[in-house]
């Protein structure tokens, strides 16, 4: 810790005790329960909510502790835990460029949730900010919100909290409730000195939407209907304030918007229930909107940074999904299709490529890699398909789960920015691009962006549902979660595609696949559950089902269970 020049080394020592005092104080009001045991993972900190207060008060400290190492870069903070029951909540940092948290400083958050006593949180603290070489004499700026969960005004209380001991050096943006791509939005938005990215408040996110996809629309529109199951979350809000910006292009019909009502987050709605069950919500089912042939649906999920699509086949009424994998092959190829119309020059040439983890099913891969689309493979999690989407000019990279996002590297908008068109509908193509660069968050996956992505691509296509899915058919898959005594056992390797240990489990697992037609299956451990996963999927749906049960009685068997 280095002090401020202006200080006289007795004067800043003083303050530095005064504010281990204050931390102290506040240690005191939340102290760590006993015998849990606190791990910042793939989602940040996410557990039930009555556990969660302490945590809350140190996640404060590191985000101050954060901005102050970054000379007062805004950091973000946003309180949800997703899809999750509503009884769960978490907290998650958000980086300066809108992106997840530096992973060496996940460990500094678990290190500082697990201290048991105050005594203890005071010198892990001390030690942080000395080995991080933070200047505590830095000013900090920090944005958070969070979801509509009740449990939220008590965690924001404790996070405060945590943020007040550092007195007035910390300069807060509360955003109140709001869904977590607007706040990553705000973060990046409040960072970029050149304003481009936008303006940084709710409204600015909307109007920079807005204006694009109605640039994107042009007189197409008003398109046809859109239901939209917010899963009675945060969408909700989000959806109406956007939809008042829009107008009439999108004719949006909401369901599933009750915020307030205890017990409906998540329940029986919500982008994670339709891609699990594979099912509409009972919701929507009942209401019988989508009876109208090519009716499109879409799902939220409880902080609205995941989508998925759906529409009942026409004649057969049965639910036809159209999750991540869907998406991302839709939107690379519209994307490869304009560039190709845009006709930059050679030196500027764009590549479309796409990345996926093992879930994606094989039929989307097959298809891309058959139309010379390169596709990369990483282990689940955001934070790798976001890395490995920055490799490419333009990255398309979606979860199957329907959590993902399009990333334009500066060196395509700037070629994009500074070519000249050689026809008229090379001028349309670089536009249009451009104004998709607008419209899809560039921080995270985005529920609202990404539906007006794929409303973008659609009426350019001119196409309806089942012209979208009829791209390729998925092969029947299967998910299961496996618990099992010591998830840590189990370790993945090649983008989580093999097990490495157990020994001898991975020859298994091939064993099994090689008797179902078109058979492939893994096996890793969650990072956000205690349980292992297993994914198989083969060429019908007996043969994928029997699959998923062979290698699930393996998992068991290798853990002793069987
Ligand atoms: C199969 C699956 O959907 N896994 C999810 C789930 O991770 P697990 O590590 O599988 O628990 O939660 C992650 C965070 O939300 C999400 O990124 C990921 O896709
Ligand atoms: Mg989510």
């Amino acid at each position: 810790m280095s002090s401020s020049p202006t200080k006289s080394p007795k004067d800043a020592a003083h303050e530095h005790a005064l504010l281990l005092n204050s931390i102290a104080e506040g240690a005191n009001e939340y102290p760590k329960p006993e015998h849990v045991n606190f791990t910042y993972g793939t989602a940040g900190f996410r557990t039930l909510a009555t556990k969660l207060p302490p945590v809350l008060f140190r996640v404060g400290l590191l985000a101050v502790l954060r901005s102050k190492r970054l000379e007062g870069a805004t950091i973000g903070v946003m309180v949800t835990a997703s899809h999750n029951p509503e009884p769960d909540n978490g907290v998650k940092l958000v980086d300066p460029s809108g992106e997840m948290l530096d992973p060496t400083w996940e460990a500094h958050a678990t290190a500082l949730s697990n201290c048991p006593t105050t005594e203890s949180l005071i010198s892990t603290f001390t030690t942080l900010a000395t080995h991080l070489r933070v200047d505590l004499h830095q000013p900090a700026n920090i944005v958070y919100a969070r979801d509509t969960r009740p449990s939220g005004p008590d965690l924001i209380k404790a996070l405060e909290r945590g943020f007040s001991v550092f007195g007035e050096s910390v300069k807060l943006n509360d955003l109140g409730i709001t869904t977590t791509p607007i706040l990553h939005y705000v973060v990046k938005a409040t960072n970029d000195r050149t304003g481009e990215y936008g303006t940084p408040n709710i409204k600015g996110y909307n109007e920079k939407m807005s204006k694009a996809f109605k640039t994107l629309i042009g007189n197409r529109g008003p398109l046809a209907p859109l239901y939209v199951d917010c899963a009675n979350g945060v969408g909700a809000n989000a959806l109406s304030d956007f939809t008042a910006t829009l107008g009439e292009i999108l004719p949006v019909h909401p369901l599933n918007t009750a915020t307030t009502t205890q017990g409906a987050l998540n329940h029986q709605c919500g982008a994670d229930f339709v891609k699990t069950k594979q099912a509409l919500p009972p919701s929507i089912q009942q209401s019988g909107v989508l009876a109208k042939p090519n009716t499109r649906a879409c799902s939220f999920d409880g902080d609205a940074d995941r989508i998925v699509f759906y529409y009942q086949h026409e004649t057969k009424g049965t639910f036809r999904l159209l999750d991540g994998d869907k998406i991302a092959v839709m939107v690379a190829m519209f994307l490869g299709d304009l560039v190709v119309k845009a006709k930059l020059d050679e030196e500027h040439k764009l590549q479309v490529g796409v990345v996926q983890t093992a879930y994606a099913n094989g039929s989307s891969t097959k298809y891309l890699t058959s139309r010379n689309i390169p596709v990369t493979c990483v282990p689940t999690g955001v934070k790798h398909l976001h890395h490995a989407a920055q490799r490419y000019d333009i990255g398309v990279y979606f979860e199957a789960n329907g959590h993902g996002t399009v990333l334009f590297a500066d060196h395509a908008i700037k070629a994009l920015k500074s070519a000249s068109p050689q026809s008229p509908d090379s001028a349309n193509a670089i536009k249009n691009l451009l104004a998709f660069s607008e419209l899809i968050n560039q921080a995270v996956g985005d529920a609202l962006s990404d539906m007006l992505l794929v409303e973008a691509v659609l009426a350019h296509r001119g196409w309806g549902a089942s012209e979208w899915d009829a791209g390729y058919e998925d092969l029947p898959n299967r998910l299961v979660k496996v618990e099992v005594p010591d998830r840590n056992i189990f370790v993945a390797v090649d983008a989580e595609r093999k097990l490495q240990y157990p020994l001898g489990l991975q020859d298994k697992i091939e064993d099994a696949m090689k008797k179902y037609d078109m058979g492939r299956s893994f096996v890793r451990p969650s990072g956000t559950e205690d349980c292992v996963r297993v994914y198989a999927e083969a060429k019908t749906t007996t043969e994928a089902e029997n699959l998923a049960i062979a290698v699930t009685d393996l998992v068991k068997m290798a853990s002793g269970q069987i």
